[in-house]
């Protein structure tokens, strides 16, 4: 089966790069949001990164001005139902992805294919509350979706190879590059990248180092492209802790323990760059440590 048109659910940071790119390589993209607002900041992000793209000569005007067109929003959940491939994008919680899929599901296409870029939950358990598991997958990009080179495709237990094999023919028509990952808590890239970035919560709670130069050491020590503590507020505060939870839960083992500091930052809303606060200040000119 040949993928033509993908919704999106979902406009946030993932949902808003994933449309750039499905768009970019000629899919009619149509993409939901519950927030109005979430969708008009989502598209001029997209208008933003694509015009900056076109300044640097990555692509043409022409495919600047295609790339806008082939995007449509919608409030209107059901719409989405009519196109060949679901990508489910919303907040890392799974009573509301599993009410997404609940209410989309009376409104799809038989030959739709399911799938969610969910950094951490069960695919097995999301697909087994659909009318689909077999057509149903964890297709996870990495965050800025226009920079990044990976997709994880992830099987349930009752993936068929047909929608694995159309997912994969979807990756490579964007020019990334797809991993394979068992359907365990977090899959491969968080199961790594996420109890690092937890240490390094740790390591501040400990007093061991101060944001600065916890992140100075991981970049020039380590030469990460961010420090740890800079790409947690990248990825987002409640994103990280929603994903330790899974592993803690998942695999009922306290190394997976989230650190009450990350915890306490959620609590106080403070998620990282998307609320202008978290472990760096942004409000200002220049991010500012908060410790
Ligand atoms: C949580 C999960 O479930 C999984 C995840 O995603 S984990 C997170 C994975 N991501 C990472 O680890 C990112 C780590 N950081 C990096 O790789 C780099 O810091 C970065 C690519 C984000 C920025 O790179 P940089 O060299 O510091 O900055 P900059 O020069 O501004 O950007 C490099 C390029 O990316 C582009 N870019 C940066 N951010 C972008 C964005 N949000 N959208 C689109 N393009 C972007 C820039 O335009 C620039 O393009 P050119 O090469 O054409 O100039
Ligand atoms: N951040 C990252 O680095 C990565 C995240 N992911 C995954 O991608 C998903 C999205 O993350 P991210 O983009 O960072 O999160 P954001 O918080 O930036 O965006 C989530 C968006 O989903 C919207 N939303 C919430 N409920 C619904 C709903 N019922 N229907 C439609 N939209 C809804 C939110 O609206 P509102 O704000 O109004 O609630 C918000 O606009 C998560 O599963 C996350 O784990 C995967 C890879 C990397």
């Amino acid at each position: 089966m040949e993928v033509k048109s993908v919704g999106v659910i979902g406009a946030g940071q993932m949902g808003n790069g994933i449309a750039h790119v499905m768009a970019l390589a000629g899919y009619d993209v149509l993409l939901n949001d519950v927030s109005q607002d979430a969708l008009e900041n989502a598209i001029a992000t997209i208008e933003g990164n694509l015009a900056r793209q076109a300044s640097r000569g990555k692509i043409t005007d022409e495919a600047m001005k295609a790339a806008l067109k082939r995007i449509t929003t919608t409030l209107d959940l059901p719409k989405l139902g009519q196109t060949d491939l679901v990508i489910e994008a919303a907040t890392e919680r799974e009573t509301i992805k599993q009410a997404i899929f609940e209410d989309l599901q009376p409104h799809l296409l038989p030959h739709t294919i399911l799938t969610s870029n969910t950094s951490s939950i069960s695919i097995t358990r999301l697909a087994s509350r659909t009318d689909r598991p077999e057509r149903f997958m964890g297709f996870h990009f990495m965050n800025p979706v226009p920079v990044m080179q990976l997709v994880e495709l992830i099987r349930g237990i009752a993936t068929d190879e047909e929608t694995f094999n159309a997912c994969k023919a979807v990756v490579d028509r964007l020019g990334k590059t797809a991993a394979s990952a068992e359907d365990f808590p977090a899959f491969i890239v968080n199961r790594i990248l996420m109890p690092m970035i937890n240490e390094a919560v740790y390591t501040l709670y400990e007093g061991v180092g101060n944001v600065q130069s916890i992140d100075q050491s991981m970049k020039l020590g380590a030469n990460h492209p961010m420090g740890p503590l800079e790409l947690a507020d990248f990825i987002g505060l409640d994103t990280c802790l929603a994903i330790m939870n899974v592993l803690h839960d998942g695999l009922a083992d306290t190394k997976y323990r989230p650190c009450p500091l990350l915890t306490k930052y959620v609590e106080a809303g403070w998620l990282g760059r998307k609320t202008e606060r978290g472990f760096y200040d942004y409000r200002g000119e220049v991010p500012v440590p908060t410790r």
